[in-house]
């Protein structure tokens, strides 16, 4: 397994269920290097919203003044997924279905996703550009600079089955439709992540498992390492 030791950041996006989260941990964990949900970060800010009362719809201010003051503490160390927003733990509120039909709502309001891109920039910064960072519009528009751009997809029929069996017995069809295609036709209304942008490298998992998903993103990352001598130079590490 190798471990990146200079500047390394990977960018990936994708719909919702494609295997974001999943792929962007692994592939974090094997470099070392750390992990950026920004949909988390989308999903802490819905439930801000939703504990001070606010309709994004009605009051769309209100929103963008949170989206500006709001304290949000991430954790990037891979498979730490702790959020905090305004001293409250969301953790696990931020995956709760009603979040996850709520989020959209934040999230298409242009000036909130000015202030967070600001944000999740910072934190790429704070990890001195060694970080996996997942989302929407991070090839395109967080860091369209990264040195591993993805566009990762799956059809939406295998997404649907993907998150039903993760949710477990008795979960509603609807519920799921909701969040995958109702989600997606939403977000896809501020951010491009349908068809890959120039430079983006699409990965289609349809008919993939997770190993081999998390294996073209790793061999991108040697690519480029082997471009940019940093093997050569001396900062990645072989570790068995
Ligand atoms: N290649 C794959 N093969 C089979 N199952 C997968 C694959 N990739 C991810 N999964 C499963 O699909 C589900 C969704 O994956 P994940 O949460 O990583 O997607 P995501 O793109 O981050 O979703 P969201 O946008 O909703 O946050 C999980 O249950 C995960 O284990
Ligand atoms: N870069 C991003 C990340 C996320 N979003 C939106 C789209 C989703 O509805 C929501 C939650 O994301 P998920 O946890 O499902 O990946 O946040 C976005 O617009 N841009």
């Amino acid at each position: 397994m190798a471990r990146v030791n200079g500047e390394m950041v990977i960018a990936i996006d994708g719909p919702s269920g494609s295997g974001k989260s999943s792929t962007s941990r692994m592939v974090a964990t094997q470099l070392g290097l750390a992990h950026l949900d920004t949909g988390s970060m989308y999903r802490a800010l819905a439930c801000a919203v939703s504990h001070a009362g606010i309709d994004p719809q009605d009051e769309p201010d209100k929103v963008i003044d949170l989206a500006g003051s709001a304290d949000i503490e991430v954790d990037t160390r891979p498979g730490h997924d702790t959020l905090i927003i305004d001293e409250v733990d969301v953790t696990e509120e931020i995956r709760d279905p009603r979040t996850s039909a709520r989020v959209s709502a934040v999230a298409t309001i242009p000036q909130v996703r000015v202030l967070l891109v600001e944000r999740m920039r910072d934190i790429v910064e704070q990890n001195d550009r060694r970080i996996v960072v997942e989302g929407r519009d991070i090839t395109t528009v967080v860091c369209p600079d990264a040195q591993v751009r993805v566009l990762l997809v799956a059809d939406p029929a295998v997404r649907m089955a993907r998150r039903a069996r993760e949710l477990g017995e008795g979960v509603d069809h609807n519920q799921i439709h909701d969040q995958i295609v109702r989600r997606d036709r939403d977000d896809a209304t501020v951010s491009q992540f349908e068809t890959p942008a120039p430079g983006v490298t699409l990965i289609d998992s349809t008919s993939l498992g997770l190993d081999e998903v998390v294996a073209r993103v790793m061999a991108l990352a040697e690519q480029v390492g082997r471009r940019s001598s940093w093997r050569s130079a001396a900062n990645l590490t072989e570790i068995m």
